[in-house]
């Protein structure tokens, strides 16, 4: 598409958002609406620069003031656009912006606590550090890696670990899967994972799936596509992901719960049953696509449980913002959140990754690095060869190979008394 082109759609699309209000739409209407845009087929090519230049907002750390409702997610807003700038292209991430990761991230450090917290003086959260230690494992800024009280992280994550297994976000917060990934995520870029971290855990997890197939929150929740990644991840941490996986889930109704999440004409995925498409399941869900893709082939070689094309289609033709960055549905606006993980979305559908089952050498001994990739072939997913975005790592949500450096990092560093 020339440069006169898109001006002229993006005007069209300007006028097609206009009508969709969040309130009245419909699953109909964003049936209609999805059709018409793929069959209209003008998006077809990767705004790149648009979206470089949205998600590079938050790196003059001078967020707009509608960002103040995120006060408590200021790690995120680091990681989010982050991740999605260098999977769009690494040259994004100039020196510049890595160096002033790492005092940012610190800042939310709760020195008293151990962990990281949303914000300056804010209560250690789960979520804020697994979106801190993220948003470090990008800056590979390892001066700001050996400032880390390692001790300090793995007394909190203890203190967060509940007798049935599970984690609770934060002390005497809520107990949900999340936190479980959060926790392991976390303690497996750190090199932290113990016997006594992990304990029950895996059964915990389990008791999570529902009678759909999917995981929801928590034992006895609604099946989730969220929670359904933060569930499956989390087992792969846990142990070699070609045993833990069946033994802890029913494989096949996990499967069959996560094929009905594509729907049609749409081509993109629903978080749970009758809601709509929401361009970040293209990660939540299609991120346990990948992992299964990756760890029991065999499965899912087996029918056509998806259409990576459709995906594709989707996050092309109606997950890009003319106004720079990737959204949840047209008519919605786009943000770092839906950034991050719609195009995480697109790197998972381009991209064939498998998981071989060897240790790592490492005094825990976590399974979650070994992963390769390839790129998917073009006929099946790449429409034109400018959307090809970068690998991932499917169980950390990180650029490929950036979270296997931090966790290298901390093993070289040798055995720490835990
Ligand atoms: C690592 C980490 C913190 C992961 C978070 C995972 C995640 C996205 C969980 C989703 C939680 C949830 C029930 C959303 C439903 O929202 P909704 O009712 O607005 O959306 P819906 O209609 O699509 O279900
Ligand atoms: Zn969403």
């Amino acid at each position: 598409m020339t440069a006169e082109q898109n001006t002229v759609h993006n005007e069209e699309l300007s006028v097609v958002d206009s009508l969709i209000t969040e309130s009245s739409t419909t699953q109909d209407e964003v049936a209609r609406m999805c059709a018409g845009m793929i069959l209209d087929g003008q998006l077809a090519v990767l705004q790149r620069q648009l979206h470089a230049d949205f998600l590079k907002i938050p790196t003059s750390f001078q967020l707009p003031p509608n960002y103040t409702g995120l006060d408590a997610s200021k790690p995120w807003l680091i990681y989010w656009p982050l991740h999605a700038l260098e999977i769009l292209d690494p040259d994004n991430q100039t020196d510049d912006i890595l160096s002033r990761i790492g005092p940012s991230i610190m800042a939310c450090l709760n020195e008293l606590e151990g962990a990281f917290g949303g914000g300056n003086g804010q209560t250690a959260h789960l979520a804020a550090t697994y979106a801190s230690l993220n948003a470090l494992a990008i800056s590979r800024d390892e001066q700001v890696w050996s400032q880390i009280n390692r001790e300090g992280l793995y007394k909190w994550l203890m203190s967060v670990k509940l007798p049935d297994g599970g984690f609770s976000m934060h002390i005497g917060g809520e107990e949900d899967v999340r936190a479980v990934y959060c926790a392991l995520a976390s303690a497996a870029l750190l090199n932290i994972i113990t016997p006594e971290l992990t304990e029950g855990t895996a059964e915990w997890i389990s008791r999570c799936q529902t009678y759909e197939g999917g995981i929801g929150g928590a034992p006895g929740n609604e099946a989730h596509g969220g929670y359904a990644f933060c569930g499956l991840a989390a087992l792969c941490i846990l142990g070699n992901p070609v045993e833990m996986i069946p033994k802890y889930l029913d494989v096949d109704s996990f499967v069959h719960w996560l094929s009905a999440r594509q729907y049609q004409p749409e081509g993109g995925f629903s978080g749970r049953t009758n809601k709509l498409v929401d361009g970040c399941y293209s990660w939540w869900v299609g991120g346990c696509w990948s992992i299964l893709e990756g760890v029991l082939p065999w499965i899912t070689s087996k029918d056509v449980l998806w259409s990576k094309a459709d995906l594709q289609k989707y996050i092309l033709y109606c997950c890009q913002s003319p106004r720079g960055g990737l959204r949840d549905k047209p008519g919605k606006s786009s943000d770092f959140y839906h950034s991050c993980y719609v195009l995480s979305g697109l790197s998972e559908v381009q991209h064939r990754y498998s998981f071989r089952p060897k240790l790592r050498e490492s005094k825990s001994g976590e399974w979650s690095f070994m992963w390769t990739y390839e790129l998917e072939s073009p006929d099946i997913v790449i429409i034109d060869e400018q959307n090809v975005v970068g690998p991932l790592n499917p169980v950390h949500v990180l650029p490929a190979g950036v979270g296997e450096r931090m966790h290298d990092f901390y093993a070289a560093l040798g055995t720490l008394e835990l």
